[in-house]
């Protein structure tokens, strides 16, 4: 709508320039005080229409716009704009033009014009009432639409922009997918302001963000309210509809439903309705709308707000969905609904919520039900037990709930988790918040006292209520600890052979874990027990499961070589355990030995030396040449006697730790037990972890049966149904059937942690990790097939496969018919998978499979199969590494630093020297060392991880013997794909 120009207008009022020419314009405007300078100017629309009515009055010439309106667009309408041309703006332009409401609507709302239209608009309602929507709607774009609501609302624009001709009977029904209803005007529609009053409510139509773009409901003051987008607005005119017209649906829904447009169900349309929300991103499809009101999840309480009356008497319309959909409270009005479209907190992005936020939003509801389902309340402290690791499905059997339910509650506060997904701690504690529980996560320790309580066994309670009278001095237990290569195990040798009473008879003859001998101290005769397993790591595994079984710590240290990492970290986990050391300083026959060099070194750690004037005893030995082992055994002796109360009782039943245990092919399970406590005898019910039994027989590390064993006495047990795990504690049972049972529901348990812990045992996509994990080197397979010939078949072709060595295929039941849960049950126990040719599973042995992680797989074709098995096994091949070469260093300049020893000054001459690299030292072409690790790699003074060719670097290899010229080459295993 360009302003004409002075010549622009005479040309069109005079074409033939005659009678009207710029000039007389010109003079014409100036008497009217309007100043124009030039006939090239322009001049205000308003001027140019006066200028043009007063010409054509004067030529008589009235229709001379038309056929320039095309030009003048902007001029052009106006005229006409009061009678046919208002209408279209907004009404009529579906009509005409499709095209014409949008200049319409943008020019009308600025326009003062659009007034004085306004009225006229609902002349041509009367034959739009009803039916007017829907032509709209037909004609409608998105873009059509979006300028509708822009217009909306402004207070101005509801005459004009309601373009009330447009659409008085209220909305067309869109098609909006997402629309929570978009029907057809109901009878009666038009109620109260169904005259264009507001008829340039925003047309339900296809906005994908809008809550509700129905039509206006029967009953329902009809009229779409042009304001409705606007919250806020839109409450307030109730007023108009009398008697609460523009109230909420009859159902009470007349709220909006954020939601429930996208659910389609015919809810409150935003726009149109008074209470209508703006849409949100929370209205999204895909966002959740916990937290807001008006979300599904809070439906009970938007069903309160949406009570027919209380819409009515807000006229918010805003009012509770229906359905249990929450929206605003109706009693609030036009603001309330607002609210309720955004919820409290407004849309801000739900992500972003911390837990403890959404939580209090979430308590604020007082909804009987939570996400629309129905969950057993809480008091707030009704404490429930869970064991660590539990699931959905756990928390629901002991509250009695559906699992179902509480992921949804779950699900509602902010955390996904499926049903037999195993929770932390944190997401139990603010689900038992929300639903009113104390959730406790027990520990497996409380789990098993907790046990063994409800069998009438409380092991605490019986060391506590031991009389000191009943209690008798016991043998030290020791277990030995130090760096790679310091001596450990040749000590250890070295002991054994010491033992006074088995020296004629050659010594003890077989390792069982752990075994004792005898000492003269002075006049006696004394017994010390020693684990045999050497190695802190070990020693921490026992801790790990519980068992405290060391007395002493014998750390052994090198003379030759000094305090090394593992001699630290021994003697961490000995000071952590709280277990008094003794040191072995071994190998003082070797050349280059300095003992005093160690006594100095472990100062530093808080070892000190008794004659440094500490309580630390060193003891110079070597074990390779068995020199002074007994001086060793001695001080462990007077280390005991000095720290510790090495007492027990052995007068009651025996309670002590697997030290170790293994499947003996002749003999069944094996388990070396150490007694702590009581006296173990032949016959006794015993359960050690979750193998029970009654003690068949006993031996010594001698090979020799024995009757009993008293505390601190390891003893080699026969008779369990299986096999335990080191660390296992044990103890003797009132009777079999205690036994058993404390076996069974132990193994439960365990069975259930190791289920949340890893979903999958064994399927034939994670054999390679299982294996790498070194869980299985064996794949157990289950066959079952449509008839026995299938199955043998498959049988034969899966055996023939070719893996080599290192993995084993193994089929531990093959069968015809469906998979049932008995064959679950055993892939459940041997971590086998389900291969099923031609069948499927029984009812229920699926879900049973799942809960269980077991993998089933179903072929129709043997070659499927066939291939499927072979692949897992090829990647189930153990990795094969190469050494790979790095790079290479020489040796410039040999620094000496007390702290890190020799430290190689070198340039790196080809590659580069990663810092933890394999390396080997190189003189004149000979491997001085060929074991060597990059222990520290500076640059400068600063710590680097690598360093590349051609720069110089700091190199400490933990060697001495390095020299100028040396060549440090440098490697790493790296896995070799196989074929
Ligand atoms: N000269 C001498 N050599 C010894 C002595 N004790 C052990 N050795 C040697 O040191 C090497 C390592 O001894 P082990 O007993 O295997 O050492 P370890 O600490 O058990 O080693 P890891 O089992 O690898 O942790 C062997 O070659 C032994 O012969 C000793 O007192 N004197």
């Amino acid at each position: 709508m360009a302003k004409p120009r002075v010549h622009e207008l005479a040309k069109e009022l005079d074409p033939t320039g005659k009678k009207i020419t710029s000039k007389v314009i010109l003079a014409w405007l100036k008497d009217q005080g309007e100043f124009v300078k030039a006939a090239s100017s322009t001049v205000e629309p308003p001027v140019a229409r006066r200028v043009r009515e007063h010409f054509a009055a004067q030529s008589g010439e009235s229709k001379t716009p038309k056929p320039t309106a095309p030009k003048g667009a902007g001029s052009a309408p106006k005229p006409a704009a009061p009678k046919p041309t208002g209408p279209k703006p907004s009404g009529a332009a579906p009509k005409p033009a499709p095209d014409a409401p949008k200049p319409a609507a943008t020019s009308a709302a600025p326009t003062p014009k659009q007034t004085s239209s306004a009225p006229k608009p609902a002349a041509p309602k009367p034959a739009h009432p009803a039916p007017g929507p829907r032509p709209a709607h037909p004609t409608s774009t998105p873009g059509a639409e979006g300028t509708a609501h822009l217009a909306a609302p402004t207070p101005g624009p509801r005459p004009s922009a309601p373009t009330p001709g447009p659409r008085p009977g209220g909305p067309r029904p869109g098609n909006n997918p997402y629309a929570t209803s978009q029907g057809m005007p109901r009878p009666g529609g038009s109620r109260g302001r169904g005259k264009g009053g507001r008829s340039g409510g925003p047309r339900p139509g296809n906005n994908p963000y809008a809550t509700s773009q129905g039509m206006p409901r029967p009953g329902g003051s009809g009229g779409p309210r042009p304001q409705g987008g606007r919250p806020g607005q839109g409450g307030p005119r109730p007023g108009p509809r009398p008697g609460g017209s523009g109230g909420p649906r009859p159902g009470g829904s007349g709220g909006p439903r954020p939601q429930g447009a996208r659910s389609g169900q015919g809810g409150p349309r935003p726009g149109p309705r008074s209470g209508g929300p703006r849409p949100n991103p929370g209205m999204m499809p895909g966002r959740s709308s916990v937290g807001r009101p008006g979300a599904p999840s809070r439906g009970g309480q938007g069903g309160r707000g949406g009570r027919p009356g209380s819409g009515g008497r807000g006229g918010s319309g805003g009012g509770g969905p229906r359905g249990g959909f929450g929206g605003p409270r109706g009693g609030r009005g036009g603001r309330g609904s607002t609210q309720g479209a955004f919820g409290r907190g407004g849309g801000a992005p739900r992500g972003r919520k911390s837990r403890r936020a959404k939580r209090q939003e979430f308590e604020q509801q007082s909804a009987p039900t939570i996400g629309g389902v129905v969950v057993p309340r809480g008091d707030g402290s009704t404490p429930v037990r869970v064991r660590q690791g539990a699931t959905l499905t756990d928390l629901a059997e002991k509250i009695n709930a559906n699992p179902a339910a509480l992921v949804t509650v779950l699900f509602h506060l902010g955390e996904m988790a499926t049903a037999t997904q195993s929770l932390d701690e944190d997401t139990f504690a603010l689900l038992g918040a929300e639903l009113g529980y104390d959730v406790q996560i027990v520990s497996p320790e409380d789990e098993d006292r907790e046990l063994l309580e409800s069998f009438d066994i409380d092991l605490e309670a019986e060391e506590a209520g031991e009389d000191d009278a009943e209690l008798l001095p016991r043998p030290p237990v020791v277990t030995v600890m130090g760096h790679v290569d310091h001596g450990k195990t040749k000590l250890l040798d070295a002991i054994r052979s010491t033992d006074v009473v088995a020296g004629e008879a050659g010594g003890i003859t077989q390792s069982i874990g752990a075994y004792q001998v005898r000492v003269h101290l002075g006049d006696e005769t004394r017994p010390i027990t020693f684990i045999d397993t050497p190695g802190h790591e070990a020693f921490t595994a026992m801790r790990a499961r519980g068992a405290e079984v060391t007395d002493i710590a014998i750390l052994v240290v090198a003379a030759d070589d000094g305090v090394m990492p593992q001699t630290v970290e021994a003697l961490n986990h000995a000071q952590a355990a709280g277990v008094p050391i003794v040191v072995a300083v071994n190998k003082i026959d070797k050349e280059g030995a300095n003992p005093e060099k160690i006594r100095g070194q472990l100062t530093e750690y808080g070892l000190v030396p008794e004659e440094y004037g500490g309580d630390t005893m060193f003891v110079d030995i070597s074990a390779k040449q068995r020199t002074n082992i007994d001086g060793l055994l001695e001080a462990v002796l007077l280390t005991a006697d000095a720290a510790l109360d090495l007492r027990a009782n052995p007068n009651t039943d025996a309670r002590g730790v697997t030290v170790e245990a293994k499947l003996d092919r002749g003999r069944g399970a094996v388990a070396t037990v150490l007694v702590q406590r009581g006296t173990l005898h032949v016959g006794d019910p015993i359960v050690a972890g979750s193998a029970y039994g009654r003690v068949r027989a006993m031996f010594d590390e001698y090979g020799n049966p024995l009757e009993e064993a008293g505390p601190a006495r390891p003893a080699q047990v026969l008779g369990l149904t299986n096999v335990p795990s080191a660390g296992d504690s044990f103890i003797v049972a009132p009777d079999d059937r205690t036994a058993r049972q404390i076996a069974d529901r132990r193994e439960a348990a365990g069975r259930a942690a190791e289920l949340a812990k890893r979903r999958k045992r064994v399927s034939l996509e994670n054999l390679t990790d299982v294996l790498k994990e070194g869980k299985v080197d064996t794949l157990n397979l289950i066959l079952k097939g449509d008839s026995s010939g299938a199955v043998e078949a498959l049988e034969d072709s899966l055996l023939k496969i070719d893996v080599g060595d290192e993995v084993a295929l193994r089929v531990i039941h093959r069968g015809v018919g469906a998979v049932t849960q008995n064959d679950v049950n055993l892939a459940t126990v041997d971590s086998a998978v389900i291969i099923g040719f031609n069948v499927r599973p029984a009812v229920r042995v699926a879900e049973l499979a799942d809960r269980e992680g077991v993998d089933m797989k179903f072929y129709t074709v043997i070659y499927n199969a066939i291939e499927d098995v072979e692949a897992a096994l090829k990647g189930m091949l153990k990795p094969v590494y190469e050494e790979v070469e790095l790079g290479t260093a020489e040796i410039r300049q040999v620094f000496h630093s007390s702290k890190f020893g020799s430290i190689a000054g070198s340039i790196v001459r080809s590659g580069v020297i990663k810092r933890g690299a394999k390396a080997r030292l190189v003189r004149d072409g000979v491997v001085v060392n060929g074991d060597l690790t990059v222990e520290t790699l500076r640059r400068e003074k600063d710590d680097v991880t690598e360093v590349r060719e051609g720069y110089e670097c700091g190199i400490n290899l933990s060697f001495r013997d390095i020299a100028e010229g040396d060549v440090i080459e440098t490697w790493e295993m790296r896995e070799k794909p196989r074929d």
